[in-house]
């Protein structure tokens, strides 16, 4: 664990509770839907890669949206998305293993478990194709990268700075994020995607993470390298009214060839 001294009020409590979440019982086994084949899919349908995150809530969120999950993604594959993202934290995102399991029952694209781990048997609470490591946040990052791909997970490695971007590649990891929020003041810099992207080797599938809200935004995290954007608020509809998840999704998905 790196320092905590700068973390906003909000995310040291729900690193508290993290902290102390128990672990799954068995060990999980996942046949996972492969990321890297759903983005060339939809690249070669002219689509724009879009991870559509299920958030009923978030630290940030103006309101809580109680939608049933399965229905939720649903509306997000049929708006183009590539892939889903579910939270799993329950007290600061209103998150649920169970609202995971809906989801990847109810869609065929891979879905990626967002949550805070923090040790090894908290990667056996639910399947999923993809899993969540914040870099800041993880003692070992390299094992935990090692026990989520035992388990057939794929990885996707968090960072915010070019130096959690050096251990994720040490660590391993060949699909990372880059949050554009950080977790000091959960302000959002689409700056950061694009100072962070210029040093990551080419054979790193790269997200782009958080603050994407407009058909701009999506040109233009593609333009400084991203191969897929993880967007939750802009399509979610918190507080911006627009309440059709398909029509929200479908406007990022179809950015470089819609006329906005
Ligand atoms: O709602 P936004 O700004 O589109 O962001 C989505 C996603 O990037 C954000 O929810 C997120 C990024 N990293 C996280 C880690 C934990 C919980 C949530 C997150």
């Amino acid at each position: 664990m790196n320092s905590e001294t700068e973390l906003a009020p909000a995310v040291a409590s729900i690193l508290e509770a993290a902290r102390e979440r128990p672990g799954g019982g068995d060990r999980v086994s996942v046949d996972a839907r492969s990321l890297s084949d759903a983005i060339d899919r939809a690249e070669a349908a002219g689509r724009v890669p879009v991870v559509a995150e299920v958030k009923p809530t978030s630290p940030t969120a103006e309101g809580t949206r109680d939608d049933d999950p399965a229905a939720l993604a649903e509306a997000m594959v049929e708006g183009g998305a590539t892939a889903i993202s579910v939270l799993t934290e329950p007290d600061h995102f209103g998150g649920s293993a169970e609202s995971l399991r809906q989801v990847r029952d109810a869609v065929d694209v891979p879905v990626l478990r967002k949550d805070f781990i923090m040790h090894e048997a908290q990667l056996d609470v639910v399947e999923a194709d993809l899993l969540l490591l914040i870099a800041r946040f993880v003692d070992d990052l390299e094992a935990l990268v090692a026990a989520a791909r035992e388990r057939g997970f794929q990885p996707l490695v968090e960072v915010h700075d070019r130096a959690e971007l050096e251990s994720a590649l040490e660590a391993g990891a060949d699909l990372i994020g880059v949050n554009n929020r950080d977790l000091a003041r959960l302000e959002v810099d689409l700056g950061t995607f694009e100072s962070v992207a210029t040093e990551v080797p080419d054979d790193v599938t790269l997200i782009a993470e958080s603050g994407i809200s407009s058909p701009e935004d999506v040109r233009r995290m593609r333009e400084a390298g991203a191969n897929a954007l993880l967007v939750g608020s802009a399509i979610m509809d918190h507080g911006t009214g627009e309440t059709d998840i398909t029509a929200n999704t479908r406007r990022l998905t179809q950015a470089t060839t819609g006329d906005e």
